[in-house]
């Protein structure tokens, strides 16, 4: 089925138009490569699935027009989403425990519960050990660890994720996309923006590619 449907998608900064009259369709369980050369748009039409750019033309979170919805709408429909950004977006002042737990304190969770899902999170991308330490204790490759594990807590129906292993070592980067492939095998799409495909992908993927402000479906 369905989760992401763009019909005459624009993305637009004031007048100058990103992506221009785009179609594509994103489905439950995809696991999704977006690349496209650097400024081509990648990073805007995340932003426009998640929300915070309003788009023109047609953007479908399942039956959700992100073009025309509405704040209480669209914090209800990032309830499904999961996102890691380029720069993290970490919050410095609280501890890397409570930075994974974030999504499941908005939602209201129980603490208790909530903790240990972090916590397991945690040890899968290995930073167990450092639950306590503050984001700027730890290093780029790190946080970007702790960022995944966060976008993942909630258990959304898409994890959205801008350049998740540019800058990280090959240790990190496998670390990391062995989180999205387990993700993936637990039933959430994952939309990766990358300047590239990865070299040696074992599991099958779909390809969508951005060309002079047009979305394509590659495969
Ligand atoms: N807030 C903004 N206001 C105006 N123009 C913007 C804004 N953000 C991005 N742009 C422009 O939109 C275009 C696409 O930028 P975007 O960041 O989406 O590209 P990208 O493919 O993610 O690039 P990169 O691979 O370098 O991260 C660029 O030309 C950029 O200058």
């Amino acid at each position: 089925m369905s989760l992401i449907k763009a019909n005459n998608l624009s993305i637009a900064y004031k007048n100058n138009e990103i992506i221009k009259d785009s179609n594509f369709t994103i489905n439950d369980g995809d696991f999704v490569f977006l690349t496209g050369i650097s400024g081509s748009g990648k990073t805007s039409l995340i932003k426009s699935i998640y929300g915070e750019i309003k788009p023109r033309g047609e953007l479908f979170l399942g039956p959700y027009n992100l073009a025309k919805i509405n704040k209480s709408t669209l914090s209800k429909i990032r309830k499904r989403l999961g996102i890691v950004f380029q720069d993290y977006k970490l919050i410095p002042e609280w501890n890397i425990l409570k930075n994974v737990m974030l999504p499941l304190i908005i939602l209201g969770y129980d603490k208790k519960a909530s903790q240990q899902k972090a916590i397991e999170l945690l040890k899968k991308v290995k930073l167990s050990h450092k639950i306590d330490r503050f984001p700027a204790e730890l290093s780029g490759g790190e946080q970007q660890r702790v960022a995944i594990a966060r976008a993942l807590i909630h258990n959304p129906a898409l994890i959205l994720a801008d350049e998740p292993i540019s800058g990280l070592d090959e240790f990190s980067a496998s670390l990391v996309m062995d989180l999205f492939i387990m993700a993936n095998k637990l039933g959430i799409a994952v939309l990766i923006a990358s300047h590239s495909l990865p070299q040696d992908f074992n599991i099958q993927y779909r390809h969508l590619h951005i060309e002079k402000g047009k979305v394509y479906e590659l495969s």
